[in-house]
């Protein structure tokens, strides 16, 4: 619990791939007694079929993420906040749509479909914005390693430069970054599974930001 953090809260937790959203986002809906929200992996009907062929599944991804992540949303705000979410929705087009879209693996018109879609029901004042982003950033070869070690199958067989281009992408992503204010929080500093006061420090962190 904070008493300075409002307990109607949204705050988001952004990052690439394995760099620890998900702990984070457990560790922090704990400290604050908040609620979590999580997007779908193990469930998701395209998120294998995607890794075996971007070209063939990356627009379907990329409408069935928008469209749950905009439930998700729905949701929060039908609660009432009081939410830790993992990952947030300016990622999946700022990286993951446009990421793929540069590299040809969607096609130019499945990108303006898809970027009209998220315009419409994401860039318009009905939409909310997290109170803060934390943004979890790290050097690549730690980050390598924990995908690795968590083992989703799909993403071990990824080659290494998908990683590297992700990697760049968010460093270039979160410094132009400002729907929302932003606590950048670097990896090499803090550990969340072995140290149990540093969560306490985080939400200190956070509490600048209320
Ligand atoms: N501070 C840490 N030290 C070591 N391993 C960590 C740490 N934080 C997370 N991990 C591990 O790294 C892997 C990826 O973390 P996860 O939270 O699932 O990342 P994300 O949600 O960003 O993909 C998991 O196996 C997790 O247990
Ligand atoms: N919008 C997305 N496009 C493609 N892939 C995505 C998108 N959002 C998440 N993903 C993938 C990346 C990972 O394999 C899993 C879950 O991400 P994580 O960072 O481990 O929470 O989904």
């Amino acid at each position: 619990m904070s008493a300075i953090i409002p307990t109607n809260s949204i705050i988001t937790v952004a990052g690439t791939v394995g760099v620890g959203k998900t702990t984070m986002t457990r560790k922090l809906a704990e400290a604050l007694q908040f609620k979590t929200s999580f997007e779908k992996v193990d469930n998701n009907p395209y998120l294998d079929k995607f890794y075996s062929d971007f070209e063939r599944w990356s627009f379907h991804l990329q409408i069935y993420f928008l469209a749950e992540r905009f439930k998700e949303q729905k949701h929060m705000v039908e609660v009432g906040g009081g939410f830790i979410q993992d990952r947030s929705i300016y990622e999946d087009t700022g990286i993951f749509a446009k990421m793929h879209a540069d590299k040809g693996t969607m096609t130019e018109i499945d990108y303006e479909t898809y970027t009209s879609l998220f315009e419409a029901m994401v860039m318009n004042p009905y939409f909310p914005k997290p109170n803060v982003l934390v943004y979890l950033e790290g050097d690549l070869d730690t980050i390598l390693s924990r995908i690795q070690s968590r083992g989703r199958e799909m993403e071990k067989q990824t080659p290494l430069s998908y990683w590297q281009e992700m990697h760049q992408r968010y460093q270039d992503w979160i410094d132009s970054f400002d729907a929302c204010p932003v606590l950048r929080l670097d990896i090499r500093e803090y550990d969340l599974i072995n140290d149990d006061q540093c969560i306490k420090r985080i939400v200190n962190e956070l509490e600048i930001y209320f």
